[in-house]
């Protein structure tokens, strides 16, 4: 399916289920006001977007919510047929195993090898050994780190620890990648081979749903932009020339 260029919330087509719908959804943490008030949006299967907005604007709790990290105040989340207000606690880590993560600082495990980090989340299924080499080795080679199997983390940079953060997400071959910020460590380089990373997940059918304040990768990639702004989803396509003249106002004041 092609992805909608607008970067309207948009919901879903009759007869073409999104992948993820938001249906009136708002969010509040204990004591605060609304991040997010009354999204409303689909992603469909195949789609690669990109959450945009300012520090704050409440790019990681859309991901979080996805995730089932946090749970909406109000409305509904489906995600791939399932309500996710019908799914109990213990149910959500079943749920979670559907969908690949990936975090701005990686989150590895620094006392353990490239290869132990990718084949975490297959131990957890109990998958068999020779499986898990098998799948690890695939997962390292998509991401070109093959030959750092035996590497510790932290003797990788920056970029490298990214794509094996990737490589652990794509392991079990989920339909659905969320990453959030996944460039904010990375120096420019190293940042757009890991979006390129992404667009060949998502070529091979994987959506992708990626919150950045990277808005130049956003731009050179043309991919749908949804934009947050006081929290709720506005029809805005942010530039780099943008950005540079709010950055200049907020000198400014
Ligand atoms: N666990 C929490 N408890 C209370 N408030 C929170 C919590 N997590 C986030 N917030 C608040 O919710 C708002 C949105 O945060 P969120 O992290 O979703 O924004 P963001 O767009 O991802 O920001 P950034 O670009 O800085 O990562 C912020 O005002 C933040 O302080």
């Amino acid at each position: 399916m092609s992805a909608p260029k607008s970067s309207s919330g948009s919901s879903s087509a009759p007869g073409n289920p999104a992948l993820i719908q938001f249906s009136q959804v708002s969010h509040r943490y204990p004591g605060g006001r609304d991040v997010l008030s009354d999204i409303n949006l689909a992603i469909h299967p195949g789609e690669m977007a990109f959450v945009t907005g300012s520090s704050g604007a409440g790019k990681s709790t859309l991901l979080r919510l996805i995730a089932l990290l946090s749970r909406p105040s109000r409305g509904q989340i489906v995600v791939g047929g399932n309500n996710l207000s019908h799914i109990r606690s213990r149910q959500v880590a079943a749920y979670r195993q559907q969908i690949g993560i990936i975090f701005q600082n990686f989150n590895l495990l620094y006392d353990r090898s490239v290869f132990d980090n990718v084949a975490l989340p297959l131990v957890i299924r109990g998958h068999a050994h020779e499986d898990i080499g098998r799948k690890v080795r695939a997962a390292l080679d998509t991401v070109g780190l093959l030959n750092r199997e035996r590497s510790m983390p932290l003797t990788l940079s920056g970029g490298e620890q990214q794509r094996v953060g990737i490589a652990r997400a794509v392991v079990t071959k989920p339909r659905l990648l969320l990453a959030d910020e996944p460039t904010g460590n990375l120096d420019p380089v190293m940042a757009w081979d890991v979006m390129k990373l992404f667009e060949r997940f998502n070529q091979v059918g994987v959506s992708v749903l990626v919150a950045t304040h990277a808005i130049d990768l956003v731009e050179a990639l043309g991919k749908r932009v949804i934009h947050l702004e006081g929290g709720r989803i506005v029809d805005k396509r942010p530039t780099a020339a943008s950005k540079v003249a709010d950055a200049d106002a907020k000198e400014s004041h």
